[in-house]
């Protein structure tokens, strides 16, 4: 990873408490264009908190948060979705009753004129059906035989399938993940793998937030190990083995002199 270039986002001293818990402790982060980058942590190290800052989901206390260079201050998610960072939360944030296509748009749907005009603006439920199906189809998500499926019918996979659909098909700049295999069988778990290097290979920047070594070390390109609310060091999965990074993460070890910015 040439990280001489700049960084599409990173945050520098983020601190975020909520009460007497401090969640971020001066935390930083950088992103690269064109990378997959694991963050990992023990339980409560931060890594949801810095998501979530780093997605609009919370206002961190204190620190900066730049997109291509330009600082930006998020104060909600729907800000950062404008600004092009899509996320897929842990709860994946599907409209169980509605539809792949309904969801695939959910709060963004496409609209067409009414009977009455410019004013009521109706559902253009066939334009985003179609887009829809180009967008799963674009992403090999084949197995979807039925755009206008509810959600609920659909298995764990293609769930999941679905809210990554979403957030590669708008997600301009960066997307984020928060444990995408975490509920998931194996073969799921596989089909998610592989759309996570599509979305890589189609040239989108992915932060991926996992506690499942193998999968972390299976697609990362590098891996910002996040300790006591703020990032302890960088690693190369090339060059580290699962074992040591388990153990800097839980602090049995400490990070090498050169592990910062790896
Ligand atoms: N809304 C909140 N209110 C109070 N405390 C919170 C809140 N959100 C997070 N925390 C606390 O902040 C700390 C960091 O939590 P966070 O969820 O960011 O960690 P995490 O690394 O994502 O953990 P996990 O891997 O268990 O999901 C924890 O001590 C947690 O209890």
């Amino acid at each position: 990873m040439n990280t001489s270039v700049q960084p599409i986002l990173s945050a520098r001293g983020l601190v975020k408490r909520y009460g007497r818990v401090t969640a971020l402790d001066n935390a930083d982060f950088d992103l690269y264009p064109g990378e997959i980058l694991a963050v990992i942590g023990d339980n409560g190290a931060g890594k949801s908190s810095l998501i979530k800052a780093i997605s609009g989901a919370v206002i961190p206390d204190e620190g900066e948060i730049k997109l291509e260079g330009q600082q930006v201050q998020f104060r909600s998610p729907m800000e950062a979705r404008e600004a092009g960072i899509e996320t897929v939360y842990q709860n994946l944030a599907l409209s169980p009753a509605l539809s792949i296509a309904d969801n695939m748009f959910l709060g963004r749907e496409l609209r067409k004129p009414g009977i009455m005009g410019q004013w009521f603006r109706m559902l253009d439920r066939p334009a985003m059906e179609k887009r829809a199906r180009e967008k799963l189809n674009e992403l090999g998500l084949m197995t979807i035989q039925n755009i206008s499926q509810a959600v609920e019918t659909l298995s764990g996979g293609q769930r999941q399938g679905v809210a990554v659909a979403r957030a590669a098909a708008f997600g301009s700049k960066v997307v984020i993940m928060d444990e995408p295999t975490a509920a998931l069988g194996v073969k799921e778990s596989r089909r998610v793998l592989e759309l996570i290097l599509d979305v890589k290979k189609r040239g989108l920047p992915i932060v991926l937030i996992s506690h499942n070594m193998p999968h972390v070390f299976e697609v990362a390109d590098r891996i910002h190990i996040h300790r006591l609310g703020r990032r302890l060091c960088v690693v190369d999965p090339k060059l580290i083995s699962m074992s040591d990074a388990v153990a800097l993460m839980t602090g049995a070890k400490k990070p090498p002199e050169d592990a910062l910015a790896a």
